[in-house]
């Protein structure tokens, strides 16, 4: 697992680890990391840039006022000490860094007000973990007027909210961001994480000295295989689980067919359906059991009720039987319409819930719209319901009811697309019946779907739900041998 820490849990670290050593020594390591990674992209070939390498390089630096332009300032001088042509442009009044502006200058770098128009690199060094949300003026009209071949953010794209991942007023739009000591929220959470690009993680010495428990979580393929129950000698269909899926209708039955279709993509050894749609179901899964209502489908250890469902009344009675079942429960779509006008179906239940919302079915939920904190919004849904909540979107967020929240590195803008929903939902209930906890379930089923989907887009512009569908099992093989956990039954 990796972890994202607030602002001010990464200065309580800096301070424990300041303390040790002599002072300006993590300035040096972040800035030491950041000059080799702007090394590394000016090497790499660009469409728009004339010459590769360092030498001759065109780098322009926004600085602020603050550590954040000293960690620019002192980076651009070692590029420039390696022959690039530096310009810095101080973005808030005179106020630089002087120490880091001093060294700038005796490496040949030149401190100006008005840069060329064209740079190779631009380094945004205007705010770091201490910027409030927003950008000053003059940095605005100098990323207006500066035609750049890569953008480099010093940390963190400066005038996001570090914490949240908001964007409530402009902010630099970065192809990679280099953070320094652990990633902040802003990097994996909300409209943010748009504008982080790509991630790098320097390493200044700050592990140790990080709270064990990260504001925000984020899964990787090793936790998902210690997560994942691979069957072993003993097992047979119904010890792996049975996974119910009460989706579709006579009007939709594309949902209850994509349901299953996810279903059968987890690692639940039997999949039940009960639902109006049951003969398209049978027609393109033969391995499904169908029957046509909740209470005829017998035992199962995790039902999905929701997609293509309707919200009628008969759809209100199988909602309420798949409620009164002891096992662990994954709603979406029609269900989350459902509970959200009679709430009352889901008190009095011990099993885990997980609701999969987007953010006009969490508006339902909630009463009100997800705030522009998408990991609050979705801790506040989970808390207020007792359950797992998965809040879809660009980067979908999970949150348990205890507070615990994950942000997905996975995805793609093309997984919104009709029916994907259903896929996930089918696959994160087999999950569940296969054991997995409702939060586990939700994390790794966003986790695997996004990759199931960046597998189904390669080549390719478009995708369709089904595409997603038939990738999953691709995606779950090559995460799980990607690493080998001890914990991992073989
Ligand atoms: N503390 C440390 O030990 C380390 C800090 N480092 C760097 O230091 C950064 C934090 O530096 P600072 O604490 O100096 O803070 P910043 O450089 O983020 O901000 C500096 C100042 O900008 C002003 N400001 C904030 N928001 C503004 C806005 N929206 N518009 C205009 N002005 C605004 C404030 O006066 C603030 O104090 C980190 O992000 C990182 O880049 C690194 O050098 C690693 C070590
Ligand atoms: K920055």
């Amino acid at each position: 697992m990796d972890g994202a820490w607030s602002a001010a849990a990464v200065r309580r670290a800096e301070a424990q680890l300041m303390a040790q050593l002599p002072p300006g020594t993590l300035m040096q390591r972040a800035a030491a990391g950041l000059a080799t990674e702007c090394a590394r992209l000016l090497r790499e070939r660009s469409p728009g840039r004339r010459r590769r390498g360092v030498y001759g390089a065109t780098v322009t630096v926004l600085a602020g006022p603050g550590d954040n332009g000293g960690d620019a300032l002192f980076a651009a001088a070692r590029l420039a000490k390696r022959g690039a042509r530096v310009f810095a442009v101080p973005v808030m009044g005179e106020r630089v860094h002087p120490v880091a502006a001093a060294a700038l200058t005796r490496a040949g770098g030149r401190l100006v007000a008005n840069p060329p128009r064209r740079c190779d690199l631009l380094l945004d060094g205007v705010l770091g973990i201490g910027g409030r949300p927003g950008l000053p003026g003059r940095a605005i009209d100098q990323l207006a007027a500066i035609d750049a071949g890569t953008v480099v953010a010093v940390d963190v794209p400066s005038g996001v909210d570090v914490d949240t991942g908001a964007v409530p007023a402009s902010a630099v739009t970065a192809d990679v961001t280099v953070a320094f000591g652990s990633y902040k929220p802003c990097h994996v959470l909300g409209r943010a994480a748009l504008h982080t690009g790509r991630l790098v993680l320097v390493d200044i010495g700050l592990g140790p000295h990080l709270d064990p428990h990260p504001a925000v979580r984020v899964a990787r393929d090793g936790d998902l295989a210690a997560w994942w129950h691979e069957p072993g000698p003993d097992d047979d269909k119904y010890t792996r689980g049975v996974v119910g899926v009460a989706a579709g209708s006579e009007q939709y039955p594309g949902a209850a067919v994509l349901a299953t279709s996810g279903a059968l993509a987890g690692p639940a050894g039997y999949v039940r359906y009960a639902g109006t749609a049951a003969e398209y179901v049978r027609r393109r899964h033969p391995e499904v059991v169908c029957t046509q209502e909740v209470k005829e489908a017998g035992r199962v250890q995790a039902w999905l009720a929701g997609p293509g469902f309707g919200t009628d009344e008969a759809s209100l009675t199988e909602l309420r039987h798949v409620l009164e079942s002891p096992a662990p429960v994954v709603l979406d779509a029609d269900a989350l319409t459902l509970i959200g006008e009679y709430p009352s179906v889901l008190t009095q239940r011990e099993a885990p819930v997980v609701l999969t919302p987007h953010d006009r079915e969490y508006e339902r939920l909630y009463g009100s719209a997800p705030a522009e904190d998408r990991g609050a919004a979705a801790a506040a849904l989970a808390k207020r319901l007792n359950c797992t909540v998965l809040l879809k979107g660009h980067h979908t967020v999970v949150a348990s009811s205890d507070g615990e929240v994950w942000a997905n590195p996975t995805g793609r803008p093309q997984l919104a697309t009709a029916g994907s929903g259903d896929v996930l939902a089918g696959f994160m209930a087999s999950l569940l019946a296969s054991g997995m906890s409702g939060t586990r379930a939700a994390v790794a089923a966003a986790y695997l779907h996004g990759r199931a989907g960046g597998i189904a887009a390669t080549g390719h512009r478009t995708i369709t739900a089904t595409d997603v569908a038939k990738a999953l099992p691709q995606a779950v093989g090559e995460t799980l041998s990607a690493t080998d956990t001890p914990g991992r039954r073989r």
